[in-house]
């Protein structure tokens, strides 16, 4: 199989390069000392290795559970927010055909309105649930779970408890409610963060309900650990990457802009985001992620981006296998637009693409390109354990704990004063 691959553009050398091989063998002691398997962060890594929560028996114990739901539900609910729903989403949303459950999320927001909505798209459907949360804190998936609780005894009784799975850390209070109400439980890993945990039962049951072939995702995810572990240093695309976005960043560009022009990879951005904005945006440093939907997006920021402010640069995905065609006929109807008679969309698409990368890295914006053989399972793991990676390097380039996220406690702090929340509910 191909690999990800990562070019750099930039007409005006805003990193020369000698200044980027310069750099790029002094970052190197950033990923010695991960391959070392430093001490400093031995609670947050049990990602780094597939094998300890993707390996085999747990991939085969997360198909068995979900082959149960499958053949059983109409609709499977994801209750969670953050890194305990984004990474299933991403592929679920990008890759789901119409053989299974319908899957719809809850727990990602307090909307009424979304949730009265929800409630309603459950009539008449066999429901299944997964609450995903590691400490089972966030009041999101708390109240999400508690609604869709009652409508499962409302609707099946006692038989409720066998349409619930919880996913948490042992011992949490997740872990309690399962077994005080016989739910079925998963283990959310004691050594992962959210943003960290697709490889475990958090991303792949989710994804394993869906239909996603998360033997194919697992096996993409241990290639690229098996190249990012093994690679000459110097071709390493995870050490790249994060040596190119931290060059920017000293140079003003404190903006980095994914862009896609596969609508399919909406969701994939989401992930991305939370991925570098909980693991750098912290002690006044990191890059604010933002991501663009292209072509649509090029008719909103595509402005900015051209002739705005140079503090933007952008990392381009482009998907190089063809996974759909759609050709424009011949029409009656004299509309100007005779020229794309016969083109396929996919053609045109690309055509949009490469028009951009040219106009924007023309004009000065730095743009990486990743090149992603193929939108499938395979290509999906490749890319979520390459920026995790990536996201580890980087932010020990930047100087920051790429694994907590102290900031988020800020504002919870005020909203449950204002909930009400008492010391004993904690
Ligand atoms: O799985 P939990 O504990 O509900 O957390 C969900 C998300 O909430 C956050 O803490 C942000 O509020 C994220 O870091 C995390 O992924």
């Amino acid at each position: 199989m191909e690999n990800i691959d990562l070019v750099y553009l930039d007409k005006m050398e805003h990193i020369k390069k000698n200044e980027f091989d310069k750099t790029l063998l002094d970052n190197q002691k950033y990923l010695k000392n991960i391959m070392e398997n430093s001490i400093q962060y031995q609670d947050s890594l049990g990602w780094l290795d597939i094998s300890e929560w993707a390996g085999e028996t747990a991939i085969s114990n997360i198909m068995e559970k979900a082959e149960r739901v499958r053949r059983n539900a109409d609709v499977f609910v994801l209750v969670g927010v953050g890194g305990s729903n984004q990474a299933a989403r991403a592929v679920i949303k990008a890759l789901q055909n119409d053989n299974g459950p319908e899957i719809l999320y809850a727990g990602n927001n307090i909307s009424a309105h979304y949730v009265r909505q929800l409630l309603k798209k459950l009539k008449d459907k066999s429901v299944y649930i997964n609450v995903i949360a590691k400490n089972f804190e966030t009041l999101e998936p708390g109240i999400g779970f508690r609604v869709l609780r009652e409508y499962l005894e409302g609707r099946y009784g006692e038989e409720a408890n066998k349409r619930i799975t919880l996913t948490g850390t042992r011992g949490s209070r997740l872990d309690e409610i399962a077994r005080d109400n016989g739910y079925d439980f998963l283990t959310f890993p004691d050594n992962i963060g959210g943003r960290y945990s697709v490889l475990s039962d958090v991303g792949l049951f989710p994804m394993a309900v869906a239909g996603i072939d998360i033997k194919l995702l697992a096996q993409g995810a241990k290639d690229m650990q098996s190249y990012l572990h093994e690679c000459d240093p110097k071709e390493n695309i995870a050490l790249r990457y994060a040596t190119y976005r931290n060059l920017l960043l000293e140079k003003g560009y404190d903006i980095e802009m994914m862009a896609f022009f596969e609508p399919q990879l909406h969701y994939f951005s989401k992930w991305w985001i939370q991925l570098f904005a909980e693991s750098e945006g912290k002690d006044n440093k990191g890059i604010y992620p933002v991501s663009v939907n292209y072509s649509e997006d090029l008719h909103s920021v595509g402005q900015y981006v051209q002739d705005g402010q140079k503090i933007i640069f952008e990392t381009f995905i482009d998907v190089i296998e063809q996974n759909e065609s759609l050709i424009l006929t011949k029409d009656h109807v004299d509309d100007k637009f005779d020229y794309l008679n016969d083109k396929d969309f996919w053609d045109i698409n690309k055509a949009a693409f490469e028009a951009t990368i040219y106009a924007h890295s023309d004009s000065g914006i730095p743009c990486l390109k990743i090149t992603l053989p193929s939108l499938n399972e395979y290509y999906f793991g490749k890319m979520f354990y390459m920026f995790e990676f990536a996201c580890y390097v980087s932010g020990s380039i930047l100087g920051v704990n790429p694994f907590d996220q102290p900031g988020v406690e800020n504002y919870k702090g005020y909203m449950f004063n204002k909930l009400g929340r008492s010391d004993e509910s904690k």
